[in-house]
């Protein structure tokens, strides 16, 4: 058997190169396989370097907006396709502490589709308006997204216990006025586990409390991104806090304008 062709390293880039690799040819032409070898690393570094160079943080102030110009908000891109935001020190540890001490007493096993979740096994409630921080945070996501809070659904708490999960799942549907973006809030530190994956892009997002992650469930011509599938690991040791708001599509047509392309 050839060593190479049995090496860790080779079996891994497998999968990622591009053409059909006659696998039996490689076995009895070592030579062949350490070159397709050394080919393979080298796509892996090129596809690595671009990807990072798109990867980048700034100061932003969502567009221009006045609301932010003296305060401009970290963000960090942590994927760019789909794109994923990071944005840092959004919301104080007493912001948190208050959504905290509103939802404690409301919180209720999570639903999908009207029925207690197997696939969901956190505790949520959704917030309304009428608390002046709940209200404070939804404005500050407007600016931040520059994204009409007209549709969006209520802020929703979410906490997970040891074994707590979100299995795979998108947020979006095919219908009308769906969810076309996500803004996840992390409330919370996790010790091991509780992660926000993407496994069809290989992205994971470590919980860090202050921090939010935002991206669009959507396309720009309405369709859903099937690669922002995404779930939230099993809590392995630690507890879990997020506040998810799902903003959706009414609302958006002069910020986020639709596109007739079928690829955008
Ligand atoms: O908890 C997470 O990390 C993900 C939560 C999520 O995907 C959701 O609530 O829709
Ligand atoms: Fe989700």
């Amino acid at each position: 058997m050839n060593p190479c062709h049995q090496s860790s390293a080779f079996q891994n880039l497998l999968p990622l190169y591009s053409d059909p690799v006659d696998t039996e040819k490689f076995t009895r032409d070592p030579v062949a396989a350490y070159k397709l070898l050394r080919q393979l690393r080298n796509e892996l570094i090129y596809i690595t370097s671009r990807r990072q160079r798109a990867l980048s943080c700034r100061y932003s102030t969502g567009g221009g907006n006045p609301r932010l110009m003296y305060a401009p908000v970290k963000e960090e891109v942590e994927w760019d396709e789909p794109r994923i935001i990071r944005y840092h020190d959004i919301i104080s540890d007493r912001e948190i502490e208050i959504l905290k001490n509103i939802s404690r007493p409301l919180l209720s096993r999570s639903v999908t589709k009207g029925g207690i979740s197997k696939i969901r096994t956190s505790q949520s409630v959704f917030l309304e308006e009428g608390n002046t921080v709940v209200a404070r945070v939804n404005q500050r996501i407007a600016n931040i997204t520059g994204l009409s809070m007209e549709s969006a659904e209520h802020l929703q708490v979410q906490n997970y216990g040891i074994g707590g999960r979100y299995e795979p799942h998108y947020d979006a549907e095919d219908n009308e006025n769906e969810r076309i973006a996500t803004f996840l809030i992390y409330m919370s530190d996790v010790e091991i586990g509780g992660a926000t994956v993407f496994p069809k892009v290989g992205v994971s997002l470590k919980p860090k409390m202050g921090s939010a992650v935002f991206w669009y469930n959507l396309h720009k011509n309405g369709n859903v991104d099937l690669n922002t599938e995404h779930a939230g690991c099993p809590v392995l040791r630690g507890n879990k806090w997020v506040a998810n708001k799902w903003i959706h599509e009414f609302g958006q047509e002069f910020r986020r304008p639709c596109s007739l392309s079928y690829w955008e």
